[in-house]
């Protein structure tokens, strides 16, 4: 089975003094999340779609989805998490309960503040995920990357052509997933800000789609404006 997880759990904190999280901010009059789903729904290799949203904003999402798209039996909302990585988990439990996971299962795993996203990178996710297991979307950096250690110094400036910077979608064959996650210790699980890292902590391949510089995460209410560009100027082609 191919699963889509459409990751929904947060809070928008860093979008400032909002009434609800970012994801059901809207962009063109519909929710930023309905665009996202949107994208997966034009994709029939997706046995399942999976909503995580958090606890208080379920039957929010619930009416929306049924507002702006319909009452599908493809989609399915459930509660997310207290981290990222949890909501993940939230829409794996839901999975092993409701279908059991076979050794071929794949899923793929994306912001629902990403809304930009295109057919080819999720159809390379599917297949990637098929083929090696683990996939991150990434473009390459087009600054080059300055890492300090101490925040105040350089301490390495790494060869350009190395870097990249992790969009989503991120694909896993969830019984490695699974196994991985289970592995790290509670420490391990707080310094993870992706998902891929799961992997790349155990020095597990993960392997690379290209990406689109589009494919932006709404995060701050900048995003909101850019996101909100992107749009008028598609409308207006
Ligand atoms: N417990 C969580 C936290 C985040 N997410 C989702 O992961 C995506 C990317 O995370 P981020 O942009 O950090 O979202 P928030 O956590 O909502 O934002 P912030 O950190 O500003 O509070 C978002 O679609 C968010 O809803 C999730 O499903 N469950
Ligand atoms: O650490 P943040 O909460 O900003 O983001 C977590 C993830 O959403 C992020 O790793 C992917 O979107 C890839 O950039």
């Amino acid at each position: 089975m191919i699963y889509a997880e459409i990751l929904a759990g947060g809070k928008g904190t860093r979008m400032g003094n909002i009434n609800m999280p970012k994801q059901f901010l809207t962009l063109n009059n519909r929710p930023i999340i309905i665009h996202t789903i949107e994208k997966f729904l034009l994709n029939d290799r997706f046995d399942k779609i999976i909503i995580v949203s958090p606890k208080d904003w379920m039957n929010h999402t619930n009416d929306i989805i049924k507002k702006h798209i319909g009452d599908l039996d493809r989609i399915v909302v459930v509660e997310g998490g207290k981290d990222r990585n949890e909501s993940i988990m939230s829409g794996i439990k839901y999975i092993e309960e409701n279908f059991g996971i076979n050794d071929d299962d794949v899923i793929v795993t994306h912001d629902s503040v990403r809304p930009f996203l295109t057919h080819r990178i999720i159809e390379e996710n599917i297949d990637a995920a098929l083929e090696y297991g683990a996939v991150d979307t990434v473009i390459e950096a087009i600054d080059t990357i300055i890492q300090s250690e101490d925040r105040e110094f350089i301490s390495n400036i790494p060869v350009r052509d190395t870097m990249f910077q992790g969009q989503t979608p991120q694909s896993f064959n969830i019984k490695k997933l699974v196994k991985h996650y289970q592995s790290l210790t509670e420490e391990e699980k707080t310094i993870l800000t992706d998902a891929c890292k799961i992997y790349s902590i155990h020095g597990e391949k993960v392997r690379l789609v290209r990406g689109e510089v589009f494919n932006i995460k709404v995060t701050t209410p900048y995003d909101l404006k850019v996101a909100n560009a992107i749009i008028q100027e598609r409308i207006s082609r």
